[in-house]
């Protein structure tokens, strides 16, 4: 049994597993779920990343996003890590939108930042790397999904790594941190005020720079048209518009009367699960 798990239970015939370890991106003990259906127990399994949004531990998405029933009957094992470094001698910041809970999935440049958020070469390099050494998993069957600012973790690191990741959905991701206020505190802070280098992470810049060079999987997003950030902050059309000047393929639902919470994700949840099944085999 791997010495990064911290708790175990049961659920729905597969292992839940609460790990930590001491990451050497972040420079701090981190702590994940992995979700590891029946069929692991046979040989490695397709694996989704989920990315939370602001505020959220590894725990948000654990006990309120209701994935495990599908997983189970789908075969898919789900990861779902913390959303920042965190810890007494980590920067933080008075809001909820930047610091501890907001890593934004950027690899900081700037003071205080560095030292610590390193959140893209944590999830994309050595956690899934160690997850992989440590756990069934199939190499080359990553998919990523995520939440809000997991969102737009989501979607810029599967259009950067798609030699990595073979699908990707999000649940009302910010679209463009480059047009919204959560955006232009995070990257102001992380990356510095020069916003050539806040293209990178962006997702619909990154679509149209990759242009034809586009991997031709279906992007799955669902929103909620009761969310409370959808104008300010979540603008979806903007990423409409980049998909169709692409030509990339996007399923993106609206849908009246749901907000920005769990329980609009535990309503579509089996949807997404489903489109990364497909599109892993
Ligand atoms: N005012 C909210 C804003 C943050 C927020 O809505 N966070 C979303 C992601 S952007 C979330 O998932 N919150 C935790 C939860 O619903 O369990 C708060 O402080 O919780």
């Amino acid at each position: 049994m791997s010495d990064l798990i911290v708790g175990e239970h049961r659920c729905f015939d597969g292992r839940l597993l609460y790990c930590e370890h001491q990451s050497a991106v972040t420079n701090c003990r981190m702590r994940f779920s992995l979700y590891l259906p029946p069929a692991a127990a046979q040989g490695p399994v397709p694996l989704v990343t989920w990315l939370s949004g602001l505020t959220c531990t590894e725990e948000n998405f654990t006990a309120k996003a209701g994935a495990y029933k599908k997983a189970s009957e789908l075969g898919l094992a789900i990861l779902a890590p913390d959303t920042s470094p965190r810890g007494e001698g980590v920067a933080d910041d008075e809001g909820y939108d930047m610091g501890q809970g907001a890593g934004f999935y950027v690899d900081s440049t700037e003071a205080p930042w560095k030292p610590h958020f390193q959140m893209y070469s944590y999830i994309t390099r050595e956690l899934r790397e160690l997850v992989l050494q440590e756990f069934p998993v199939d190499s080359h069957k990553l998919g990523i999904f995520g939440h809000s600012m997991g969102g737009h973790g989501a979607l810029t690191i599967y259009l950067k790594n798609q030699d990595i990741y073979k699908s990707v959905s999000a649940f009302a991701p910010i679209v463009s941190p480059m047009n919204c206020p959560w955006g232009h505190k995070a990257l102001g802070g992380y990356i510095g005020e020069d916003r050539e280098g806040w293209r990178q992470y962006d997702s619909c810049e990154l679509i149209q720079a990759l242009g034809e060079g586009l991997h031709r999987s279906k992007i799955l997003v669902d929103q909620g048209l009761a969310d409370a950030f959808l104008e300010e902050q979540l603008k979806p059309e903007l990423f409409e518009k980049a998909c169709a000047k692409v030509g990339q393929k996007l399923t993106l639902r609206r849908h009246e009367g749901y907000d920005h919470g769990y329980f609009f994700i535990q309503t579509f949840m089996d949807d997404h699960l489903a489109h990364h099944a497909a599109l892993l085999g």
